[in-house]
């Protein structure tokens, strides 16, 4: 039996975001996580994590209350639901399985009692839940950290974890159901006092604001081969001004467009969102360097799609969205997952 304060949070997905995420709760004293491994699991489950982290400082050997290598399946496994689930996995619709489908045995189609929470980048990443599961309270984590996974089990956080939490639209529920669980999460997640993690009311706002970052500098980066520092030092600046700058101005066309009227400055903020020195290699630069698939369908293709629907021009982001799908072929073809036609000699 758990404290009766505390509740139960499945984390799928213990790299840079869940790791850190699952430390958080742990550390507040408000929760109790099983956390899901994949290539980590046996690091991690022999060694615990080492955390360089600019929020918990150095922690060597932790583990989550649980971690293990399975989805839990409360069906065969005779277990209760979670109180949380928080998906932390890259969310990749173009590669199997899907969100919907690798939640599911941890999450009946009919759940009312879960509430789960996307703690991942894009746009519309909450829609195919809507339909698999029609009664769950969805909640959108946009997480404003620099954290990466540079070994099995080993995470460098060296961005101070800002989470925003609020409740993805579902007509079939009201509206309390999801900003009551935004607030209790938020209390959970910030217990330990080493984090900020905020209420937010309009999750659309602060899904397409972020993508003014994620929509640019995750593909430039990756494409480049440049962190973030580089990329801006590049050229004197060229760089920056000739691809950075237009493609970020398209984002926040198109979320106009959309009914998000993002701030002006936006675009200044999102460019200096970091100091150069800190040389920060986006996620989706980290996945092309270790050769696994990235997220750009819900990063570039959902804003763009949305856009260029409401009519925005988005030339910029629409050449960076082809070359993504470039690199992602490349990468399925390192998979061995094509098939081309063999070299005519
Ligand atoms: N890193 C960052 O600084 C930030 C990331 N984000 C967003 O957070 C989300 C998570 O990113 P991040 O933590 O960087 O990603 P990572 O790749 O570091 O971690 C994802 C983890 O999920 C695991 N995983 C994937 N599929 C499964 C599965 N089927 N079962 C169990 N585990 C699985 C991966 O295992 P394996 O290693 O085997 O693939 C990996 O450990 C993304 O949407 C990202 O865009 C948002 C803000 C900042
Ligand atoms: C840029 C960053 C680190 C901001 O949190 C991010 O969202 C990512 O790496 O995908």
């Amino acid at each position: 039996m758990i404290e009766a304060q505390k509740k139960t949070v499945l984390i799928i997905g213990g790299g840079a975001v869940g790791a850190i995420a699952a430390l958080n709760l742990e550390v507040g004293g408000l929760a109790e996580v099983t956390l899901v491994l994949r290539s980590n699991y046996d690091a991690v489950n022999t060694h615990g994590f080492d955390i360089k982290s600019c929020d918990h400082g150095q922690v060597q050997g932790w583990k989550a209350s649980r971690v293990r290598n399975t989805i839990p399946n409360l069906t065969t496994e005779s277990l209760p639901p979670y109180g949380y689930i928080l998906l932390c996995t890259k969310n990749i619709p173009d590669i199997p399985p899907t969100p919907a489908s690798l939640v599911a045995p941890a999450l009946p189609p009919s759940n009312t009692h879960t509430v789960l929470i996307l703690l991942q980048n894009g746009l519309h990443i909450h829609k195919p839940f809507l339909a698999s599961h029609p009664t769950t309270p969805v909640l959108s984590g946009i997480s404003m950290i620099g954290s990466e996974e540079t070994a099995p089990g080993k995470i460098i956080q060296d961005d101070p974890d800002r989470l925003l939490i609020g409740a993805f639209p579902n007509p079939n529920l009201g509206e309390d159901a999801g900003s009551a669980a935004a607030q209790d999460f938020a209390r959970r997640y910030s217990a330990g006092g080493k984090t900020s993690c905020r209420v937010s009311g309009d999750v659309l706002h602060d899904r397409w604001r972020k993508l003014v970052y994620n929509a640019v500098l995750n593909p430039v980066c990756a494409i480049l081969g440049l962190d973030t520092g580089r990329l801006r030092l590049a050229g004197g600046g060229e760089v920056v001004e000739g691809v950075v700058r237009p493609a970020m101005r398209e984002v926040v066309r198109a979320a106009g467009a959309c009914g998000v009227q993002l701030e002006e400055g936006v675009v200044e903020e999102m460019v200096e969102a970091e100091p150069v020195e800190s040389y920060l290699s986006p996620s989706m630069l980290a996945d092309v360097r270790k050769g696994n698939f990235i997220e750009y369908e819900n990063l570039l293709g959902e804003p763009l799609r949305e856009g260029k629907e409401k009519g925005v021009e988005m030339p910029t982001i629409e050449m960076l969205y082809y070359m993504a799908k470039a690199v992602q072929w490349r990468t399925a073809e390192r998979k061995g997952l094509v098939e081309i036609p063999a070299k005519k000699v």
